[in-house]
């Protein structure tokens, strides 16, 4: 069934913009907005009446986005940002457990989902994971198409951490095939980079098989693989030598995988968590290695049991 979707943007200009064309042509070009979709500028109005509200911002934004809706009286609100917020390291649910009162149901979108794919109606599979699995269940059976596939998963956290994590593994992987390190490389580096995902997820509450789902596995191989990713733009440009600051101005975009490298190596240093590549990829985004410098110390690593941790 077609919902009535209300769009909200703090931009004016972009809401006049998409309202003249019938696109959003900013963030999904070609793509004409289905009739069912009206844009709105005004927060209050927009959230009038309103059963769902999705946050689709980058995770800087997920603060004051969730403060905004505290004020609301919209009973449930998932999100898609991913990644860990910066200065506080919290994830997502964290930041919502400060600010959303008791009551309102919650959750987060996640999973290997390239915007203009789904824009453009291509297959797609992704998680609504909530505490509260009925809620999850009833997003699932609400907004559930043959093209948008959607399954329901408890495990919060470790939904947020694959989604968080992967997106460290995606500049890791850029570099690496940057650097023409080759496919062989690649595979280890994703493999390696789950287990490392699997071990912070562990260690924040999330279960191990949920890092083998669409959240963990399925988001990490299309981000780590797929050339629409910004994250893995970011490590393709850092292996040209080029500056953090040079990478950021040619992307243009949001990169996740960028403030969430030092956040995830902060958390792991405190927790004693493994986690050799999300360290690597902070040193180097943080100017204290190279690129390749970072590759060698990875690859002159002791061996290890596969399993271990
Ligand atoms: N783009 C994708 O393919 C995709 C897919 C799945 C998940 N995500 C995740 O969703 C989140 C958003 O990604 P995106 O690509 O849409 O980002 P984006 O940079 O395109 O930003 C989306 C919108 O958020 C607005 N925004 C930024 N900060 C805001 C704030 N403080 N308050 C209100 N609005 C604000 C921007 O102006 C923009 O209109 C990220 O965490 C990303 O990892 C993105
Ligand atoms: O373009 P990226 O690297 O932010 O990835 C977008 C989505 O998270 C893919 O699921």
């Amino acid at each position: 069934a077609d919902h009535e979707v209300r769009l909200w943007t703090r931009d004016e200009g972009h809401a006049a913009e998409m309202r003249a064309s019938g696109c959003n042509e900013r963030l999904l070009p070609g793509i004409a907005l289905p009739a069912s979709v009206s844009i709105h500028e005004d927060l209050s109005a927009a959230l009038a009446g309103c059963e769902l509200a999705l946050i689709a911002t980058p995770i800087a934004g997920l603060r004051a986005s969730l403060a905004a809706l505290a004020q609301s009286s919209v009973p449930a609100v998932l999100w898609a940002c991913k990644g860990f917020e910066q200065g506080s390291g919290l994830l997502p649910h964290a930041v919502a457990r400060e600010l959303l009162p008791v009551g309102v149901a919650r959750g987060a979108f996640s999973g290997p989902s390239f915007a203009i794919e789904v824009a453009r109606g291509q297959p797609t599979a992704i998680t609504v994971a909530s505490d509260d699995l009925a809620f999850a269940q009833s997003v699932v059976s609400t907004l559930h198409s043959p093209r948008l596939r959607l399954y329901a998963n408890d495990d919060l956290p470790g939904v947020e951490v694959g989604g968080a994590v992967k997106n460290v593994m995606a500049i890791a992987t850029g570099v690496c095939d940057g650097l023409g390190f080759g496919m062989n490389a690649r595979a280890a580096l994703i493999t390696r980079g789950l287990a490392e995902i699997a071990r912070l997820g562990v260690a924040l509450g999330g279960r191990t098989a949920t890092f083998m789902g669409l959240a963990g596995m399925g988001d990490l191989i299309l981000t780590c693989t797929g050339d629409l990713s910004r994250n893995r733009r970011v490590g393709l440009l850092l292996a040209e030598g080029r500056t953090l600051d040079e990478v950021l101005a040619t992307l243009g975009h949001v990169a996740e995988g960028v403030p969430t490298a030092r956040e995830a190596a902060a958390l792991a240093t405190r927790l004693g968590v493994d986690m050799p590549i999300t360290q690597a990829v902070a040193a180097v985004l943080d100017g204290r290695l190279a690129a390749a410098q970072a590759v060698e110390q990875l690859l002159a690593r002791d061996p290890k049991v596969e399993t271990a941790g």
